[in-house]
């Protein structure tokens, strides 16, 4: 009985192998549980994809957001001689300029009408007798707020080097991709056209000046001079200089100047995205001397414009340090 059995359930497994065989010789094989038009569709995906892939790769290479521009180092290798900020310096400059409050103040293209001169002008005819009934702009009494004394910075440089870009780059938070517009910018060279106040977080002052050079005229010239050559509050300088043009000769004679009044400046390079070969830059760098210079500045590196090409701004941790160790805040 087991035999038999056992033969009958054989030639059955066989017959049913045989029916198999041809069942799956007259059907076409096709991947489990992918019908035809799916595959077409994802075959079509696919393409797509590898078409937009080629088009990323064959366009000029990207920094992607990870990816840091190697000029950023040179922040920290022409800056070795200063006392380095600790994390905790950087986090603690960094989150009060993220949150502060921006309070536009005044503009003036006359030395003698910024607030604070004014009033002091005002004590002085007081203390020698004279009648003064403390008034603002011929109506008001000047405001406290606007007199009070706090450390001020000034941003010099050649018409269009990004002067009111950094200052708009500074209050800005990191993650945002546009930057803030406290001051107006502008391509066209010579936009800025007074001194132009800005009062942050009531700690200390940010003066935008107007450009040196191209488009300026002789009377931005005098109110600038008169602000450095007489200016108390006045903490420290920044000239701004295009990376792309390196420095000029009214830059050079600026500093020399500020040299001369005794004036601490720092250099910042602005516009470093658009540096297409870093080796020049150093070259410029090193030939215009300004690291053997007896003042020995800071040299601070930034791009104020983020791109495609450098897809965050940089460098501006380090200029906001720098401020804070100026004003004496760390
Ligand atoms: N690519 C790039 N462009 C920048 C950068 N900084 C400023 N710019 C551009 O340069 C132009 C001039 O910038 P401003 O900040 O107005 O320059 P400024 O020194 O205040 O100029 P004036 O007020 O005319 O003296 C604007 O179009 C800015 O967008 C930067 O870091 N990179
Ligand atoms: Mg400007």
């Amino acid at each position: 009985m087991v035999n038999i059995r056992c033969f009958s359930t054989c030639s059955t497994l066989r017959r049913d192998l045989d029916m198999i065989k041809t069942i799956v010789s007259k059907v076409k094989v096709e991947p489990a549980g992918v019908s035809k038009p799916e595959i077409n569709a994802a075959a079509s995906t696919r393409q797509g994809q590898s078409v937009k892939h080629q088009r990323i790769t064959t366009r000029p290479a990207k920094i992607s957001r990870q990816q840091k521009p190697e000029w950023v180092s040179l922040n920290t290798t022409y800056n070795n001689y200063f006392k380095q900020p600790t994390i905790q310096d950087v986090n603690k400059v960094n989150q009060f300029f993220n949150s502060t409050t921006v309070t536009y103040e005044w503009s003036t293209n006359e030395f003698e009408k910024i607030p604070s001169e004014l009033a002091r002008a005002r004590e002085h005819e007081n203390v020698n007798g004279r009648v003064s009934d403390k008034l603002y702009g011929g109506k008001t009494k000047i405001p406290f707020n606007l007199i009070n004394e706090l450390p001020e910075i000034l941003f010099l440089g050649r018409s269009n080097a990004g002067k009111s870009s950094i200052l708009n780059n500074l209050v800005t938070e990191f993650g945002r991709s546009s930057v803030v517009e406290a001051a107006r910018t502008s391509k066209r060279a010579g936009f800025t056209k007074t001194l132009n106040c800005f009062n942050i977080g009531n700690k200390f002052r940010l003066i935008d000046s107007p450009g040196y050079g191209f488009r300026s005229t002789s009377n931005q010239g005098t109110v600038t001079m008169d602000y450095l050559e007489n200016r108390k509050e006045l903490r420290r300088c920044y000239v701004l200089v295009s990376a792309n043009h390196g420095f000029t000769k009214l830059d050079l004679s600026v500093m020399e100047h500020l040299t001369s009044l005794g004036r601490p400046f720092e250099v910042i390079f602005t516009k470093m995205d658009k540096i297409r070969d870093l080796e020049k830059f150093k070259m410029m760098v090193k030939e215009s001397g300004i690291q053997d210079s007896p003042t020995l500045p800071r040299l601070i590196l930034t791009n104020s414009v983020s791109s495609p090409k450098v897809p965050k701004r940089y460098g501006i941790d380090h200029l906001r340090y720098s401020i804070f160790e100026s004003c004496g805040l760390i």
